[in-house]
């Protein structure tokens, strides 16, 4: 499959061009414009789309775990087939250096591959079978049967920051097709080259395993026209989403306003507070300043897990920190930011710090020659200045960090207390600050999705413990993980049956048990037994 960018959308089989218009990719690097033009989706193309995939629903949904897992290794396959090419064009759109976004495309295949394991493995559907009892007194019990089914067709808004691994057959793709969902992507107009390409794998792919057309489409267009048209398509059931909070919010609103509301799944903002306890500080101060920088600037700071806050005790060991971190950020080269945007978005939020009287510039990284540069930003403010001034605590999107100086660590806790919902929370601690540690752990635990220690929160493992959720507003719903093998939740639902006969069960909870799934009967677990 050669890397060829047409500008076309992707409806079912069907290639066709827009009739809005036009979006073009800017190179960051250069503030060139890219072409072709990307004509948005009209009312008629969403409509079409989301028919095809309500179309395809029920055959999809249906299909075995194995025709799925197949699907989804097909999916990689053709995506590593698109070569070289993909990685131009993903480079050219997104700023991202090669090696960044050849890792990111290895993270994708991956992703697609775990979710193919976990299909073949077949916990997710969560089989469980409570056997009649017609003998029971006072009253017999009925045979009931329950397990997982796929939500319905579910729209992917694909992510600026991750243009593969969290967009077009990105993490929600993955899980929502591994549920037996038909996905319809709203690509992102920073890379709708990158898109297009992903979206003709799968569309290749979908054709390969012979399944309806309509399991996946890709369109384009603005988030207030396509966006919210998709989510208010009564076909769709589900929404995945990666951004802003403004924009994740926009989503909630519109899929709550629904005759039928339906869940959406956004990651929006997150600042990822990291604790330096005491001891760990003493030892290491300038190993965790380093460090601390290294993950900041990671990708231009664009990643949601990006350190924007750290807290530690005030005091001689806290200076060496903040030395040692000023002098790496000093040291910092500029990077290319995403988008002409989201650079502009970034200076902004960095501005408003410096003219914040209680935030103190620390430092600032090497001014960059290029046009969309950001170079990092750190300051320095004190645990009580947080609680009255909000601005203090939200999201600059880039390598921008605030040190929190704390008196003690009541005040840690009680300032972190106060915070919104994250992703992570990072605690360094050596063995003498155990208690402290464990004094934490609560507040964290009600605070973010994942708590680290003696780490840094950038580079999510696509596993199976991952989670990769939080509280509001780093997610809009804190009960599932958008990373690893249970973000196929989302996208299911359990049915019970009750009392129907052994033919017309699904071949999951059939007592032959003929897919040789994993089930929990009458309250025991059983490997893949009969049941
Ligand atoms: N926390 C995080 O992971 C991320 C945060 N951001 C933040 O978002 C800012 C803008 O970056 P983008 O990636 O473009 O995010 P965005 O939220 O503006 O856009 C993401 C997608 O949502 C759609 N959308 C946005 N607003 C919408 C609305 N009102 N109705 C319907 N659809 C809508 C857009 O068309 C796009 O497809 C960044 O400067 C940064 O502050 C961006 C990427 C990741
Ligand atoms: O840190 C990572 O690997 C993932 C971060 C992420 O999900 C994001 O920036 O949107």
């Amino acid at each position: 499959m050669t890397a060829e960018v047409t500008g076309q959308m992707l409806i079912g089989a069907s290639a066709v061009r827009g009739s809005r218009s036009e979006i073009f990719a800017v190179d960051p690097g250069t503030g060139e414009t890219l072409a072709p033009g990307f004509a948005g989706g009209s009312a008629q193309d969403v409509a079409r789309a989301c028919t095809l995939a309500g179309e395809a629903f029920d055959v999809y949904r249906e299909t075995t775990p194995e025709a799925r897992a197949q699907f989804l290794e097909t999916v990689a396959e053709a995506i590593l087939g698109l070569g070289d090419g993909l990685i131009v064009r993903a480079m050219a759109e997104s700023g991202l250096p090669r090696g960044r976004l050849e890792g990111e495309r290895g993270r994708t295949v991956g992703q697609l591959r775990l979710f193919a394991k976990l299909l073949r493995e077949g916990s997710f559907i969560e089989a469980r079978i409570d056997p009649a009892l017609p003998e029971r007194q006072p009253l017999p019990r009925a045979d009931l049967r329950q397990r997982h089914i796929a939500l319905g067709p579910v729209v992917v808004f694909g992510a600026s920051n991750f243009p593969l691994a969290f967009s077009v057959a990105g993490g929600d793709t993955a899980s929502a097709l591994a549920a037996g969902c038909p996905v319809v992507v709203k690509g992102h107009s920073a890379h709708p080259g990158t898109s297009e390409l992903v979206g003709r794998a799968v569309q290749q792919a979908v054709n390969a395993c012979g399944l309806p057309e309509g399991v996946f489409s890709l369109l384009f267009g603005s988030g207030s026209e396509v966006g919210i048209a998709l989510v208010t398509d009564p076909r769709i059931k589900a929404v995945g989403f990666t951004g802003s909070r403004r924009g994740g919010l926009a989503l909630v609103a519109a899929a709550q306003a629904r005759p039928e509301p339906i869940p959406v799944y956004a990651e929006m903002a997150s600042i990822n507070p990291v604790v330096l306890l005491p001891a760990a500080l003493s030892a290491r101060a300038e190993a965790l300043g380093k460090e601390f920088v290294g993950s900041l600037t990671l990708g231009a700071g664009q990643f949601c897990t990006n350190p924007g806050l750290v807290f530690a005790l005030a005091g001689p060991d806290l200076d060496r920190f903040v030395a040692a971190a000023g002098a790496a950020l000093q040291a910092s080269a500029a990077a290319t930011m995403l988008t002409p945007g989201i650079h502009a978005a970034y200076e902004a939020g960095v501005a408003q710090l410096e003219a914040n009287a209680n935030a103190q510039a620390l430092a600032r990284g090497t001014v960059g020659a290029g046009p969309h540069q950001g170079c990092a930003a750190l300051f320095l403010t004190e645990a009580a200045a947080l609680a009255g001034d909000h601005a203090l605590t939200e999201e600059v999107f880039g390598a921008s960090s605030l040190v929190v100086r704390c008196r003690d660590l009541d005040e840690v806790r009680a300032t972190i207390a106060q915070l919104e919902g994250q992703l992570t929370a990072t605690i360094h601690a050596d063995a003498a600050d155990a208690e402290a540690a464990r004094a934490l752990i609560p507040t964290l635990e009600r605070k973010a999705g994942r708590i680290l220690f003696n780490g840094w929160p950038t580079g999510v493992e696509v596993c199976d413990a991952m989670v990769h959720g939080g509280p509001f507003p780093a997610t809009s719903d804190s009960r599932t993980t958008s990373v690893g093998t249970l973000a196929i939740r989302r996208f299911l639902r359990p049915v019970c049956y009750q009392d129907v006969p052994d033919a017309l069960l699904p071949d999951a909870l059939k007592r032959a048990n003929p897919l040789g799934v994993p089930r929990r009967i009458d309250g025991t677990f059983q490997g893949a037994a009969p049941g």
